[in-house]
This record gives C-alpha cells, sequence and structure tokens, in this order.
C-alpha cells in the first residue's frame, strides 16, 4: 500500500519564552500557524521488518538521525509493527530555518503511518509520541492554528489567521535552535503579548494580529546574525504590514493582503537574498489533506 502526506513548515506568530526549566528545557507560549510550504513524504508498506529512508536531500540526514526515520521507528515500537515502510522525503521546507521543516516530517510520518497501517490512534496520542522526537513535532501533528505551551507540546487550537500572504526570506545561515535557547536572557529579552495575539485571532482581526506580533527568541539571534535585522528592515521598507523572525530563525517572514503587495515585497528581497518564497498562509487543519 502507498500514502502520500504534505508536511507543511510554520510560523510563529508569536513566541514569547517564559523562563528555563530545570530539565534544561524553556516554557514557551507560541502562537504557530502552517503555512502553504510543505515537504512531501511518500509511505509504503514493506513486508520485511525494516525502515528504509530515501531522502532526495543533500542537506538533511540520510539515516536514523534524520526525524522521519525516528518517528517511524517510534510508531513501529509504539504499535508493534511487524512489517516495515519505505519513506520518500522530498524536501522543499529550508532546513535549519525555523520552520520546523524536521518536526513536520515527523509529523507527517507519525500521522502517514496510521493510515498505512490502519492503526486505532488519535491525534492526541500521535502528539504525544511527537513529542518524544521534538517540542514542535506535537504541534505539527495537529498542524492548523495553535497556542502552544509547556516546552511547546501542549496544544490549544485556534481559529486560523485572517487570509493573507506570507513572503518569506532566508539568509544563507543555518542557526542551531539549541544555541539561541541558551544564548537568551529571559529577564533582558522582549517579551510579545500573546493574549493579545490570540484576541486578535478570535475575532479575526488582521490589524490587531499584525501589531500582535512578537519573538523573545529574535534578539538572541539578530546579535549573532545582524542580517536578520537587515531583512526585516527591507521588508517593512517594501510595504510590509509587519515582519517578524520564526523561532529560532534566521527565516523572517513578512505578512501582507494583496498579491500585488507581496510580489512587490519578493522581488525587493531577490536583489540581495537567494531564498525568497511567497506562499499563503494555510492555517487550517483541513488543508493538511
Ligand atoms: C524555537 C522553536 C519555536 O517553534 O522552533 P524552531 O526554531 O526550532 O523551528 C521551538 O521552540 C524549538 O522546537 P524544536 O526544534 O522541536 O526543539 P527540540 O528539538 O525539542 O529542542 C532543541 C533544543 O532547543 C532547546 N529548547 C527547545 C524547546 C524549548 N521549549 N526549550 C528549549 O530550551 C533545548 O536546548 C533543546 O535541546
Ligand atoms: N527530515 C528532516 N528535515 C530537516 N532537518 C532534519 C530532518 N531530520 C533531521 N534534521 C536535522 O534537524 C535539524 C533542524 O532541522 P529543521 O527542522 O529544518 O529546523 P528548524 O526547526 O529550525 O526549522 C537540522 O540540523 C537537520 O540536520
Amino acid at each position: 500500500m502507498y500514502i502520500m502526506e504534505k508536511a507543511p513548515a510554520k510560523i510563529n506568530l508569536s513566541l514569547d519564552v517564559l523562563h528555563k526549566r530545570k530539565d534544561g528545557f524553556h516554557e514557551v507560549e507560541m502562537v504557530m500557524t502552517t503555512i502553504d510550504l510543505a515537504d512531501r513524504i511518500e509511505l509504503t508498506s514493506l513486508k520485511k521488518n525494516k525502515i528504509v529512508l530515501e531522502a532526495e536531500s543533500r542537506y538533511v540526514p540520510n539515516d536514523e538521525r534524520n526525524l522521519a526515520y525516528l518517528a517511524a521507528k517510534k510508531m513501529k515500537k509504539h504499535y508493534s509493527i511487524t512489517g516495515g515502510v519505505h519513506i520518500k522525503l522530498t524536501k522543499h521546507v529550508p532546513v535549519a530555518a525555523g520552520l520546523a521543516g524536521g518536526s513536520s516530517d515527523a509529523a507527517a510520518v507519525l500521522r502517514g503511518m496510521a493510515r498505512l497501517f490502519d492503526l486505532d490512534t488519535t491525534p492526541g496520542e500521535l502528539a504525544e509520541i511527537g513529542a518524544e522526537i521534538g517540542s514542535d513535532v506535537s504541534f505539527c501533528v495537529h498542524g492548523g492554528t495553535a497556542l502552544a505551551t509547556g516546552r511547546g507540546e501542549k496544544i490549544e487550537e485556534l481559529p486560523a489567521p485572517p487570509p493573507c500572504w506570507v513572503v518569506l526570506a532566508k539568509p544563507p545561515i543555518g542557526v542551531s535552535t539549541k544555541t539561541i535557547y541558551q544564548a537568551l536572557d529571559v529577564k533582558e529579552a522582549g517579551h510579545p503579548d500573546t493574549s493579545s495575539m490570540v484576541e486578535a485571532l478570535r475575532t479575526g482581526d488582521y490589524e490587531k494580529m499584525c501589531q500582535s506580533v512578537g519573538n523573545t527568541l529574535e534578539g538572541v539571534t539578530v546579535r549573532l546574525y545582524p542580517e536578520v535585522a537587515q531583512l526585516k528592515e527591507h521588508m517593512l521598507q517594501a510595504g510590509a504590514d509587519t515582519s517578524l523572525m520564526s523561532g529560532s530563525g534566521p527565516t523572517v517572514f513578512s505578512l501582507v493582503e494583496p498579491d500585488v503587495k507581496a510580489r512587490r515585497i519578493c522581488n525587493h528581497l531577490k536583489g540581495f537574498c537567494d531564498e525568497v518564497y511567497m506562499v499563503r498562509v494555510l492555517g487550517t487543519k483541513e488543508t493538511l489533506d
């Protein structure tokens, strides 16, 4: 049997870090939403008891270190699956970019294997398995738009953002999430107003959403990579309604309503950044199918 799953990237509309926990992770409050930029996961069941990963990208590992492979291993163990699976992964989401590409690939394998082997499971159960793989995997299992708390694994569904375009620009650097969290001084950093962002989504208020964006990690990444701040500035100069770094970076996104404006920002950015994307915000679970 063969099935295909989309693995969409996420952006953090807001990301607040509250404090460092005893287990070394940070307590966060994040509003996340999926965007129409996705990897493709193709799964084929195998009679032999093995996991075969075919990743057509020189940027990701082709073995057990790949989060898609790890997800398949966890599923086999958790549900005592005796058969094997062939995973074909086609990357479109930039790697180590703050867009959760790897987490979304893992989540797509969790969802996909549940379908492939006709397992009696729930998204909540898959999200729990996902949390063992990474903090962002639970959100990626559910998709849509959500408030993520704890270390990111506690998910509360939110309404999709008002329809808009997302223009993304990724400078040619890979950022380690761990390094950024480690360099953060929670007391010194800026903190977004999460409740204002939640309110904006609940009322479908585009302007309020744009005003409420914020990311506690942005200042840390900007200190290490000043080009992140420059990209933000370029986006705003070109007419973006708002602009923010996603996750631990270095990708910067801007939001804008009319497509002509989004195209203008894209063209402006392409002058000095090779990786520029113009995509729709997805924001709902249904669009994962
Ligand atoms: C910053 C965020 C925002 O969405 O995303 P990315 O920039 O990675 O996309 C997430 O919090 C990242 O989630 P994820 O990438 O799954 O992180 P994990 O693999 O669980 O953790 C990587 C490392 O980041 C740190 N970490 C992660 C999450 C958290 N709440 N506190 C932390 O301190 C820990 O040092 C951990 O060892
Ligand atoms: N399927 C995968 N896709 C992307 N990166 C992966 C994958 N599996 C493992 N990784 C590793 O995970 C790290 C972070 O990847 P990614 O999820 O793209 O970062 P981010 O969450 O910052 O967007 C990279 O260093 C990469 O080598």
